[in-house]
C-alpha cells in the first residue's frame, strides 16, 4: 500500500485521469485545465450535485472503493434519467484523510469508470483535497434532453397512473443486514479484548459474515443501477411520463414530492407493491413491516412515474414497471389502500440525514398490520 504523499496531489490527479478518453462529442476539453469545455448547441443542458458523507451516507466497514465510486456516480446519473435525460459528464470532488492510500483511490475510480462506462459518461474535472476526518465525495453530472423531452415532479394529472421500475425495500433491507453483522462483529471483538483472547482477536480479522441467500440485498445496497435501461424502453414505447423522480428517500417521501409539485393526490395499493421474496424474508427475520420497509426504505434507486391513463395497455406490456396506483384530485388525500381495504395517510418517514437520529425514523406508521 502506497501513501499518497509519495505522488501528492498532482501525481495523484495524473495518476487517477490519465486513462480517461471523452467518448462525447459535447465533451470538447476534459481534465487539465482551469475548467472543463462541454458543447450544448441545441439541447438543453441538466445539472445535478450530489455529497456523500463517510458515517452519514456510506460505512467503508462494509463497502468497499470500488463500490463506493461505482455507487457514487450511479446515483448522480440516477437523477439525470429521472428527467428523462442522458447523462454525458461527471465532476468529482473528493477530500481524503491520511488513512486512504494511493491504491484505495484507484479502486474508487475503478468503480467510477466502470459506471461511467456504463452509460458512456466523461469525467471531465473535479477536485482533490484533504480532509481531517473522514472521507467526502461531491458528484456533479451533466446531461441533455430536447426541451420538449424533460419530464418534471410537477407534471402528474388526476386519473394518470402511477408507476414505478423494479422492486423496493431490497436496499434498505440489505443496509440492515450489513449493519447486523458489523454489530456483531464488534461485539465478538469487545469480548475478545476483555478475555485478553489474543488467538481469538487474530481469528476474528478473518471475520467474513455468511451471507448466502442474502446476495440480492446486498447487491441492491452495494451496486445499485440507474435505470437508463427504462428510459430507453420508455422511449421506444412512446411513452412519455407526465410526473418522474428517482426513489432515493423512500417512496412514499418521493411521491409525496410528485403530489405537492403537481397539486395533486394519490391512492396507491399495498398489493400491487413490487417486493423481492428476499427483502420479505429478511423484513421477517428483523421482524420488520415489509410494507413499512419498501415505503420508507429508500435508496432504491428506481424510477418512480406517472402517465396518463391511456397508455394503460402500453404499461402492462413493458417488463420491470408495475402499476402501483393512480393520481386523484388533491381534497382526497394521499393514500396507501391496505390488502383488507383499510386506508392510511401517506407519511414522508424515509430516510432524512439532518433529522435526529440515525436516518430511517423508527416510527412505524402506517403499518397495515397491526
Ligand atoms: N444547499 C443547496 N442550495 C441550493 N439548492 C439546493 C441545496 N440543496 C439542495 N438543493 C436543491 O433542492 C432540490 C431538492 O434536492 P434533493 O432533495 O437533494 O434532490 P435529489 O433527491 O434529487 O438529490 C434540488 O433542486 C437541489 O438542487
Ligand atoms: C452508513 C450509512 N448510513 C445510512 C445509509 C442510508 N442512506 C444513505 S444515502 C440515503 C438516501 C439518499 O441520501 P440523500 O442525501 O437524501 O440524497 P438525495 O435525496 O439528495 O439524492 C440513504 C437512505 C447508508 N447507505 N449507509
Ligand atoms: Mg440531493
Amino acid at each position: 500500500m502506497t501513501e499518497i504523499a509519495t505522488l501528492g496531489e498532482f501525481g495523484l490527479i495524473r495518476r487517477l485521469t490519465e486513462d480517461i478518453k471523452p467518448q462525447n462529442p459535447s465533451t470538447r476539453y476534459g481534465v487539465g485545465d482551469d475548467c472543463a469545455v462541454l458543447h450544448y448547441p441545441d439541447k438543453e443542458v441538466l445539472v445535478t450535485t450530489d455529497m456523500l458523507m463517510e458515517g452519514v451516507h456510506f460505512d467503508l466497514t462494509y463497502i468497499d472503493m470500488r463500490q463506493l465510486g461505482y455507487k457514487s456516480a450511479m446515483v448522480n446519473m440516477s437523477d439525470i434519467f429521472a428527467m428523462n435525460g442522458t447523462p454525458r459528464q461527471l465532476i468529482v470532488s473528493i477530500a481524503l484523510s491520511k488513512r486512504f492510500t494511493i491504491e484505495d483511490t484507484e479502486a474508487f475510480y475503478d468503480g467510477l469508470k466502470a459506471a461511467c462506462a456504463k452509460w458512456k459518461v466523461d469525467i471531465v474535472g473535479g477536485d482533490t483535497t484533504s480532509s481531517y476526518t473522514g472521507l467526502a465525495i461531491s458528484i456533479t453530472c451533466i446531461g441533455e434532453a430536447a426541451a420538449g423531452d424533460i419530464v418534471y415532479r410537477n407534471g402528474a394529472k388526476d386519473t394518470d397512473l402511477i408507476c414505478v421500475t423494479g422492486d423496493l425495500g431490497a436496499s434498505y433491507m440489505g443496509l440492515q443486514l450489513l449493519e447486523r453483522e458489523k454489530a456483531v462483529y464488534y461485539q465478538q471483538v469487545e469480548e475478545a479484548q476483555k478475555k485478553g483472547n489474543r488467538q481469538a482477536l487474530d481469528s476474528l480479522k478473518d471475520f467474513r459474515p455468511d451471507f448466502a441467500g442474502k446476495e440480492y440485498l446486498l447487491e441492491r445496497q452495494l451496486n445499485p443501477e440507474a435505470r437508463g435501461d427504462i428510459i430507453a424502453q420508455l422511449r421506444e414505447a412512446n411513452i412519455r411520463p407526465t410526473a418522474m423522480m428517482d426513489i432515493s428517500d423512500g417512496l412514499s417521501s418521493e411521491l409525496l414530492h410528485i403530489c405537492s409539485q403537481s397539486n395533486c393526490g394519490c391512492r396507491v395499493y399495498e398489493k400491487s407493491l413490487p417486493i423481492d421474496y428476499q427483502t420479505a424474508v429478511m423484513a421477517e427475520e428483523f421482524n420488520m413491516n415489509v410494507t413499512t420497509c419498501a415505503m420508507n426504505g429508500g435508496e432504491d434507486y428506481e424510477l418512480l412515474f406517472t402517465v396518463p391513463i391511456g397508455d394503460h395497455a402500453k404499461i402492462e406490456a413493458m417488463e420491470g414497471v408495475r402499476l402501483i396506483g393512480h393520481i386523484t384530485k388533491p381534497e382526497f388525500g394521499h393514500l396507501l389502500v391496505t390488502r383488507d381495504g383499510n386506508e392510511f395517510e401517506l407519511r414522508a418517514q424515509g430516510w432524512n440525514p439532518l433529522s435526529a437520529g440515525d436516518g430511517v425514523d423508527k416510527v412505524d406508521t402506517p403499518n397495515p398490520r397491526s
